[in-house]
């Protein structure tokens, strides 16, 4: 049985690591490198890093950000954030990340999902579905855009469906109803997602409590990452990892 995998998520506004609730309100969280470390150290299983920056010079600023914090890591980094294409990929995993998270490019250019997974690998190949409750409809979630900017006219849980056709190797899946906030993942959204794509799904968005994450495993997460609580010191991986091994849930120790 694969073992349940805690992800701590840097997002990188300007090269400092930043955190809001629904994308909005960003307030400074750290050095990205230190993040980085210092969850590593925590026992943290893998690093999402996410480029939330508005302008192309900090965008092109991340791959040294990325360059920096792999000399810290020995675990799996997963990078994203404005991937527009295959040779952005390439050159993150040539900054040294192991993953490469797309959301954007890839609803606009499908694609871009079977070209990397052909040339990099599923492994390597990440999508990234930020997902916002149409609360007009039952069981529908939209598929956002553009840092939560942009509603498409795609069904969340489809659209996952869909990158695993086309060779993607795992989901990462934001509730944006729910980031920041703390009030829980979206495991509703969890449920359409789980049902719709055979691919690991990482939970994200939410997350305030161990109980938060047994409840996302229990509902078909291979992974949760979480922000919030981590940056603002509410508790440790270390303190999550073993509250989840008392509970029965098997983590890498
Ligand atoms: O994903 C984006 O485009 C984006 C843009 C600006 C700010 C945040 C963004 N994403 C939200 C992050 O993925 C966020 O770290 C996760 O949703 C985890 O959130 P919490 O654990 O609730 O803090």
């Amino acid at each position: 049985m694969l073992k349940s995998r805690i992800i701590p998520c840097l997002d990188v506004n300007d090269g400092r690591v930043v955190k809001g609730v629904k994308f909005q309100n960003l307030r400074d969280a750290g050095s990205p490198v230190e993040l980085a470390a210092h969850y590593e150290a925590q026992g943290a299983d893998e690093l999402v890093v996410l480029d939330v920056s508005a302008t192309r010079q900090a965008r092109l600023a991340m791959l040294e950000t990325i360059e920096e914090v792999r000399k810290q890591l020995s675990i799996p980094l997963t990078v994203g954030g404005g991937v527009g294409s295959v040779e952005d990929a390439g050159r993150l995993l040539g900054a040294g990340a192991d993953k490469v998270s797309i959301n954007s490019a890839a609803v606009r250019n499908p694609d871009l999902i079977n070209e990397m997974a052909d040339r990099f690998g599923a492994q390597c190949t990440v999508v990234a579905v930020d997902a916002k409750r149409d609360t007009s409809q039952e069981n529908f979630w939209q598929v956002m855009t553009r840092s939560g900017t942009q509603g498409e006219p795609l069904d969340a849980a489809k659209w996952a469906g869909e990158a695993q056709q086309r060779g993607a190797g795992e989901i990462l899946l934001t509730s944006f109803d729910r980031d920041g906030t703390r009030s829980g993942y979206d495991l509703e959204l969890m449920d359409a997602v789980v049902a719709a794509c055979s691919l690991p799904v990482i939970a994200s968005g939410g997350a305030d409590s161990v109980q938060h994450m047994v409840e996302a495993f229990e509902h078909g997460a291979h992974a949760v990452l979480a922000a919030s609580i981590f940056h603002d010191k509410n508790m440790t991986v270390a303190d999550v990892k073993r509250d989840l091994a008392k509970m029965g849930i098997e983590v890498r120790q």
